[in-house]
This record gives C-alpha cells, sequence and structure tokens, in this order.
C-alpha cells in the first residue's frame, strides 16, 4: 500500500512553525504580518477557500482584511481597491481571489498588484524572478507541493514527472520548479495539456505525475505505472445528496485504482489543499519581514 502525503497534518506543522516565528517576530518589534483577500462575487467554493485563509491566519496571529464586492463591480473600480492596498503600509499581502466575473480582466488585475505585496505569486516579476531561481513570491499551490515532496522525502532527482495542465498559477509553475537544480527538484519535466494527443503513453512513462487539469477521476489505474509517485491538485464539487453540504470533494485522480499502484499519493481532501493554505500564509510572513523584496 502507498504512503500517504498527509497535507493536513504538514499544514498544521508548518502553521505551528509560523506561529511560533510570527510570535518571535513581533516580540522583536516586528510588526504582525497582514494579509488582505479580495473576493468578487458569491461563488460558493471561493468564498469557503477565503474562510478557510481568514481563519488560518487568526491561527498563526496574522491580522487579515476580508473585501467582499458584488459579481457587477467594474473593473476599474475593482483596479482602486487594488491600488488603495498597494498604498497600505499595513498590509503585507494581498491576494484576488479566482476565478473573477468575466467582465474583469484577471492579467490587468494581478499585474497591477505590487510584487512586493503578491504573495500568490501571480505577477510576471514574481513568475520570472521563480524562473531564474531568484528570490520570489511563488504560487501557493506549486510551493506546497515541493514542501510535501520535501518533507516526505520523496526522491526526485533524475526522476521523470509529467505535470497534466499547464495554468499560469498551477501547471506551469510546478513543471519550472521541479525542473530547477535541487532537492526537490532535478526532475525530466513534461508538461501535457488538451491538446496532448498521447496523455496515457507519457503518463505510464512517469515516475511522478501531477495531475492538475480539473476533471474528477481523470487518471485512471492503467495510466500510472506501479511504484508512480501521484500528486492531485484537482478539487471539484461534485453533488452528493447524503453529504449534509450537498457536494463531496473530488481530485483528478481515481483514488481506489491509483492508490495500490502507487508509491505515495495525495488525498483529496487532505493533501495539496491544505498546503496551499500554509504556503499563503508562509509568503505574507516573508513580506512582513521584507525577506524577499528588500526595500
Ligand atoms: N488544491 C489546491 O490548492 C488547488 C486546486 N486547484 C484545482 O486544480 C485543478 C486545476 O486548476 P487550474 O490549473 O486553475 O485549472 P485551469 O482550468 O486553469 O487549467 C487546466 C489545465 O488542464 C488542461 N486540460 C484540460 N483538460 C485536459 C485534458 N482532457 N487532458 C489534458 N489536459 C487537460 C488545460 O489545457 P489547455 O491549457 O489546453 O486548456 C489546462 O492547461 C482544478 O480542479 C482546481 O480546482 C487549483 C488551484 C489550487
Ligand atoms: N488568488 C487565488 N489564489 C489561490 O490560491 C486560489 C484561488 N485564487 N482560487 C481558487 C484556488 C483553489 N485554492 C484552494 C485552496 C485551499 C483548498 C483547501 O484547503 N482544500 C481542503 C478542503 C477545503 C474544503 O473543505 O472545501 C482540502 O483539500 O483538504 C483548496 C483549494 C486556492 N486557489
Amino acid at each position: 500500500m502507498p504512503t500517504i502525503l498527509d497535507g493536513k497534518a504538514t499544514s498544521k506543522a508548518l502553521q505551528d512553525q509560523i506561529a511560533e516565528e510570527t510570535a518571535a517576530f513581533v516580540a522583536q518589534g516586528g510588526k504582525k504580518p497582514h494579509l488582505a483577500a479580495i473576493l468578487v462575487g458569491e461563488d460558493g467554493a471561493s468564498q469557503t477557500y477565503v474562510n478557510h485563509k481568514v481563519k488560518a491566519c487568526e491561527r498563526v496571529g496574522f491580522s487579515s482584511t476580508l473585501k467582499r464586492f458584488p459579481a457587477d463591480i467594474t473593473e476599474e473600480a475593482l483596479l482602486e481597491e487594488v491600488e488603495a492596498i498597494n498604498a497600505n503600509d499595513d498590509i503585507d499581502g494581498l491576494i484576488v481571489q479566482l476565478p473573477l466575473p468575466k467582465h474583469i480582466n484577471v492579467t490587468k488585475v494581478t499585474d497591477r498588484i505590487r510584487p512586493e505585496k503578491d504573495v500568490d505569486g501571480f505577477h510576471p516579476i514574481n513568475v520570472g524572478r521563480m524562473t531564474l531561481g531568484q528570490p520570489a513570491y511563488i504560487s501557493a499551490t506549486p510551493f506546497g507541493i515541493m514542501k510535501l515532496l520535501e518533507r516526505y522525502e520523496v526522491e526526485t532527482s533524475g526522476k521523470h514527472c509529467v505535470v497534466i495542465g499547464r495554468s499560469d498559477i498551477v501547471g506551469r509553475p510546478m513543471s519550472i520548479l521541479l525542473s530547477q537544480k535541487g532537492n526537490p527538484g532535478d526532475c525530466t519535466v513534461t508538461i501535457c495539456h488538451s491538446r496532448t494527443k498521447n496523455l496515457k503513453e507519457m503518463t505510464l512513462q512517469a515516475d511522478i505525475v501531477v495531475a492538475a487539469l480539473g476533471i474528477p477521476e481523470f487518471l485512471k489505474g492503467d495510466m500510472v505505472k506501479e511504484g508512480a509517485t501521484v500528486i492531485d491538485v484537482g478539487i471539484t464539487r461534485v453533488e452528493d445528496a447524503s453529504k449534509k453540504s450537498g457536494f463531496r470533494l473530488v481530485g483528478d485522480v481515481d483514488y481506489a485504482a491509483v492508490a495500490p499502484k502507487s508509491e505515495f499519493i495525495t488525498p483529496v481532501p487532505g493533501g495539496v489543499g491544505p498546503m496551499t493554505i500554509a504556503s499563503l500564509l508562509y509568503n505574507t510572513m516573508q513580506s512582513a519581514k521584507k525577506a524577499v523584496y528588500s526595500v
């Protein structure tokens, strides 16, 4: 049976460490880290995630500000809100929860966040610095996955890693991090997407598969080789009348079929998701300490 990469426990341990470091920093006269989140619209999943982030801030001793706006807010008004937070010296980190309504240009909004406050690591300056291996805020989900691989001492050097998905926030940065020098890292990376023709041929060659495409239970048992490491990023709400909430969370991996073949695997929930939160807190603490950009 596989070793389960327990993101929930690892996230908790990291958060405990962040809480300790924060307390020490504040005791020395440092500023309490402050994360601001912008949420546009009423999407249920987005509200849940933002609430998780705000609660996590409280847990580690950060301040947090949640700014909610109706789905019909104009792009211009939203950009002004970003500017106001950029100019607010008390706020160390700003995240704009995605997705945004269709009439708003996501790139325009994320590009407007000052790189020094971009704890999501979405700004081109941070993406560029990350790609060059320079100090940067690294997108929380791929960063969290790297920390999880590190915690479980998963051997990555020289391994063939297949990343399914090339989004700006998950697949692409994941492929860059895994291919970089270091541990974890030093992988030979193949990046796949919706135009990939022979996906199963690719995944069957993989020592490590990262599934980040957003299709529930896409990765089947016959698509992975024996002894692979499987990272499930996907998180989709699927209706389930037997649950009090009316839904359950389903990953991109057919867990029941894939787990018996794998050496390491992340569950959903309790895998990558909680690591995303811990990484966001980590980035915010780095910002409060001015550790990434020495302004
Ligand atoms: N656990 C966590 O913390 C997080 C989880 N997520 C989850 O991860 C999943 C992916 O998120 P995100 O990266 O934002 O998604 P996007 O929709 O932005 O990207 C999906 C990627 O998958 C590719 N793709 C779609 N269909 C296929 C297919 N049939 N075969 C191969 N590739 C395919 C797309 O290809 P193309 O580029 O050609 O369109 C695209 O590159 C979602 O379920 C999301 O909810 C996301 C962020 C954080
Ligand atoms: N600007 C921005 N930054 C993001 O980092 C961002 C975003 N927008 N938009 C949406 C995605 C998704 N995402 C998740 C975060 C935590 C969990 C998480 O904590 N999941 C728990 C369960 C959560 C639950 O109970 O619903 C788990 O997997 O165990 C999941 C998904 C961050 N994202």
